[in-house]
């Protein structure tokens, strides 16, 4: 049987640890099994359960301190030396989950991991390899629909990894709690490239207008521009990510919905998220 992987990416501060830990809740109170892998060797502070840490085998810190290198360098220098190491050190770790294991990969915000570094699609190749069917979510800040030149600017940007990484691959709008007209949005979820474009050209001097085409063309041929709202306050919409998430992985085809162990080693539980969402319900 497979084991299953959702790689989880997008742009720094998009929402990707946030939703891990959400995940995991969601799935905790729903009686599901999910194990969260903290991918960013730079991250410190977490609200789910680290099954499985990058940091074991490099952290940032060191790096930053040995090699005299500064954030970004430091972190590239991480994910070389993790795909370097993947035989070895990942494989081991992963031993531990076994047929219809569903991992959840919390990987970091750099956008040049998933534009044309090929560290990524190395390790999903690997992890192919390993029998595992992977899917792509990829977060995008709900504030990037707040304007159609950001959101274009957003799409590509997924397109890239998408292009770059050729998994099954869903786009959410994250931190739709923090919208204060959803309805705003709607025409972002699944819109009409024709108005985007007409949009655009409305915003942009005459000269752009070939540019603004051909991008709208190209995000159209690729049939990217979907995305799947998510507010994480909301427990249906949850459930609606999750649901997409697993038909494209076919979770569930061939597997059983593994029963949550109750004395699961994590004590005591998390709390949402590292934010209060009644305060930012009450903001809008
Ligand atoms: N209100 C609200 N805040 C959110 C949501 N998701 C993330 N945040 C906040 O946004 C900030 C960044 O969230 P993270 O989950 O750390 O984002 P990330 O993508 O993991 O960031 P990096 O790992 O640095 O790339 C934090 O302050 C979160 O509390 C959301 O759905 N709603
Ligand atoms: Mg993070």
């Amino acid at each position: 049987m497979p084991r299953y992987a959702q790689l989880v990416i997008g742009p720094a501060g998009s929402g990707k640890s946030t939703y891990c830990a959400n995940l995991y809740q969601h799935c905790q109170s729903i009686g599901r099994v999910v194990h969260i892998v903290n991918f960013d060797p730079a991250a410190e502070n977490f609200e789910y359960p680290v099954s499985v840490d990058i940091r074991e085998l490099v952290s940032l810190e060191d790096v930053m301190e040995e090699l005299k290198l500064g954030p970004n360098g430091g972190l590239m220098y991480c994910m070389e030396y993790m795909e370097e190491n993947l035989d070895e050190w990942l494989h081991e770790e992963l031993d531990d989950y076994i047929d219809d294991d569903y991992l959840v990969f919390d990987c970091p915000g750099q956008i040049e991991l998933y534009s044309h570094v090929p560290i990524l699609r190395t390790f999903v190749d690997q992890l192919k390899r390993w029998d595992f069917n992977i899917c792509a979510v990829y977060l995008l800040d709900a504030q990037f629909a707040s304007d159609v030149a950001k959101f274009i600017s957003g799409c590509m940007a997924s397109l890239s990894a998408m292009v770059q990484l050729e998994l099954p691959h869903v786009n959410i709008l994250s931190k739709m709690d923090l919208c204060p007209n959803k309805k705003d949005i709607e025409r972002f979820l699944d819109p009409d490239v024709q108005m985007l474009l007409a949009d655009l050209n409305r915003h942009m001097p005459p000269s752009f207008m070939k540019l603004n085409r051909a991008i709208a063309h190209l995000v159209d041929d690729y049939s990217l521009v979907n995305f799947l709202p998510l507010d994480i306050t909301d427990e249906e919409s949850f459930q609606y990510v999750l649901s997409h998430i697993d038909m494209a992985l076919q979770f569930g085809e061939d597997a059983e919905v593994k029963i949550r162990d109750q004395d699961a080693d994590f004590g005591g539980g998390t709390e949402a998220g590292g934010y209060n969402s009644d305060d930012a319900v009450d903001d809008v």
